[in-house]
């Protein structure tokens, strides 16, 4: 099955719905998204509808390979960015990449 949303904590919508955000880390839960594909951007909190994205790519990304070329997509300092991974991944090394841009 084709996943056709996706959640981000509340607090991070902002940087989605603006385009600012373009890409985000996730474990292989949910590495399942496929390029080209229409997806609903969810509040995680809430369930807010924010906006829709287009994936175009999900790539594997070790957590110690995460470096400032991915936190200037993820419009974070590198340093909040490792700490939000580490929180919500605790212990986790094989990640992916999922890039998307914003549909307008
Ligand atoms: C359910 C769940 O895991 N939700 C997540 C996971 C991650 N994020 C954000 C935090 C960082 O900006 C990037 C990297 O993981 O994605 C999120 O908003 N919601």
């Amino acid at each position: 099955m084709i996943p056709t949303s996706i959640t981000f904590f509340e607090y991070l919508t902002p940087l989605v719905a603006s385009g600012a955000k373009t890409i985000t880390i996730r474990d292989a839960s949910e590495n399942h998204y496929v390029p080209g594909t229409q997806v609903e951007v969810f509040t995680l909190e809430t369930h807010q509808k924010v906006c829709d994205i287009t994936i175009l790519s999900v790539e594997p990304l070790a957590f110690d390979d995460i470096n400032e070329f991915h936190a200037e997509q993820e419009s974070l300092p590198l340093d909040e960015l490792k700490q939000i991974i580490q929180q919500v991944y605790p212990n986790q090394q094989s990640l992916f990449m999922i890039s998307f841009e914003l549909v307008k």
